[in-house]
C-alpha cells in the first residue's frame, strides 16, 4: 500500500503558505493513496513522525486545488463582499476556505468527509478564523442549506448536475455561484441552442439563470492529479423567471430530450410514452387510462385519438419535424403552452417519468437537470 509522501502529509495539514506553494511545484512527485472508496472511513494513522496520513477518495472527487493564483482568481471573480455569508460545498482541506474567510463575512462549509473536516477545523483555529466559520458534516445533496449570499466551491464532480439543479431550483435565493466543475460538463452548461453539447442541462439551467465561463484549470493544479481538465463558471439566477410551473417545465424537457436527436414528432410517436402521458392526464381525457398489455378496444380507440391530438398540436406550432437540441427555450416554451392549451400536463408521474426514462438516452453524468 502507498503512504502519502511526508510533505503531502504537511501540506494537508496547511502549515504555511511557502509549503503549500513547495507542494504544488513537487506535487507531481508525491505518492499518495488514491482508493476507491470502500464504505468505510479510514481513521488517520500516524506513521513514525506522528504525521497524520490523509488518503483521498476518487468516489469522492477529493481532488485538491493546490494553484495559489487560481485560489485568488476563484476569490476575485466571486465578486465577495465584506458582509457576505459564503457557501462552500466540499470544502476539503481548507485552500479556498481560508482564501473565503478571508474576504467575507461569514463561510459555511459543508463536508461529507469527517477526515476533511478534522483537518479544516485545524487550519481554520490555526488562522483564529473560527467564529467565522460553520462546518456542517453532511452529504450537501441530502441537507437543507442555510441562507446564504453566494456560493463559491470546488465541487466532487460526481454530483455536479443534482448540486447545479438543488441551487438554481431551490429555495434560497442567493447573488452568484462560482464552481469549479469538469471541463466538459461546464461546456454543456455554456452550450446554446444548435451545439453539439446542448442538452437539457443547459436547457433547464438557462431558464432561470445565467452562465458565464471564467477560465479553464489545468488538470495539473490539484492532487492528486485527476484525469480531465476543469473550468470555472458563475452562474447567476435571472431577475425574472418566465411564469412556467418549474416542476411540470422540468418534466417537458426530460419528454422532449429523451432523445434529444431524434425529432419531437418521433419521440412524441413513441407508444410507451404516449402512454403514459395519456394515463397522468386521463382526468381530462375522460378517465381513459390505458393498459400497455391488452388494449380494449374502446381504451384503444381512446389512445389512438390522444395520440392524433398531440399530432395535432405539434402540427400546429410546426414542431413536429424540429429536434428540441436546435430549439432555444421561448420556442420549447410556446411548445408547452400548446400543449396545456389543449388541456394535456406534463406531471412527475412515476409512470410518467418511468416511461420517460426507459427512451432516455445513454448519458454521462445520468442525473437531476440531464437524465
Ligand atoms: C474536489 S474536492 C475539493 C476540495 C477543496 N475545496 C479544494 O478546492 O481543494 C471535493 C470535496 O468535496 C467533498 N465531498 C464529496 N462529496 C460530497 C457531498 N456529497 N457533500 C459534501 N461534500 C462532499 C469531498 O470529501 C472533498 O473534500
Amino acid at each position: 500500500m502507498l503512504r502519502p509522501h511526508k510533505n503531502l502529509c504537511r501540506f494537508i495539514n496547511g502549515l504555511n503558505h511557502d509549503q503549500f506553494l513547495h507542494c504544488k511545484r513537487s506535487a507531481s512527485s508525491y505518492q499518495y493513496n488514491h482508493r476507491n472508496h470502500g464504505g468505510k472511513e479510514n481513521v488517520p494513522k500516524k506513521d513514525g513522525n506522528e504525521e497524520p496520513q490523509l488518503y483521498f477518495y476518487k468516489s469522492r472527487g477529493q481532488h485538491i486545488l493546490t494553484n495559489p493564483r487560481i485560489l485568488g482568481s476563484i476569490v476575485r471573480k466571486s465578486a465577495i463582499r465584506p458582509t457576505d455569508t459564503v457557501l462552500e460545498i466540499g470544502p476539503g482541506t481548507g485552500n479556498l476556505t481560508l482564501k473565503l474567510l478571508e474576504a467575507s463575512q461569514k463561510v459555511i462549509a459543508i463536508e461529507i468527509d469527517k477526515r476533511m473536516v478534522e483537518v479544516l477545523h485545524r487550519r481554520v483555529a490555526e488562522h483564529k478564523f473560527e467564529d467565522r466559520i460553520c462546518v456542517i458534516r453532511e452529504d450537501a445533496l441530502k441537507c437543507e442549506f442555510p441562507r446564504f449570499d453566494l456560493v463559491v466551491a470546488n465541487i466532487p464532480y460526481g454530483i455536479s448536475s443534482p448540486l447545479v439543479a438543488k441551487l438554481v431550483y431551490g429555495a434560497i435565493p442567493f447573488r452568484s455561484a462560482t464552481l469549479l466543475l469538469q471541463k466538459e460538463f461546464a461546456r454543456r452548461l455554456l452550450a446554446n441552442p444548435g451545439d453539439s453539447e446542448y442538452n437539457r442541462l443547459a436547457v433547464n439551467v438557462k431558464l432561470v439563470a445565467d452562465v458565464e465561463h471564467v477560465m479553464d484549470v489545468s488538470k495539473r493544479d490539484f492532487v492528486p492529479c485527476p484525469k480531465v481538465d476543469s473550468s470555472v463558471v458563475i452562474i447567476r439566477p435571472k431577475k425574472e423567471v418566465p411564469e412556467v410551473n418549474l416542476e411540470e417545465w422540468r418534466s417537458f424537457t426530460r419528454t422532449c430530450f429523451g432523445k434529444k436527436n431524434k425529432t419531437l414528432g418521433a419521440t412524441f410517436k413513441q407508444k410507451r410514452m404516449l402512454m403514459a402521458l395519456m394515463n397522468s392526464n386521463s382526468e381530462s381525457f375522460n378517465g381513459q387510462g390505458v393498459e400497455e398489455e391488452g388494449c380494449s378496444s374502446s381504451s384503444e380507440k381512446g389512445f389512438n385519438s390522444f395520440k392524433a391530438k398531440i399530432i395535432e398540436i405539434l402540427k400546429s406550432g410546426s414542431f413536429e419535424d424540429k429536434r428540441p437540441a436546435k430549439l432555444c427555450n421561448e420556442e420549447l416554451l410556446h411548445l408547452l403552452a400548446l400543449f396545456n392549451q389543449a388541456g394535456i400536463y406534463f406531471r412527475d408521474g412515476s409512470e410518467l417519468q418511468d416511461a420517460e426514462r426507459r427512451a432516455l438516452a445513454d448519458d454521462a453524468y445520468g442525473s437531476e437537470l440531464e437524465d
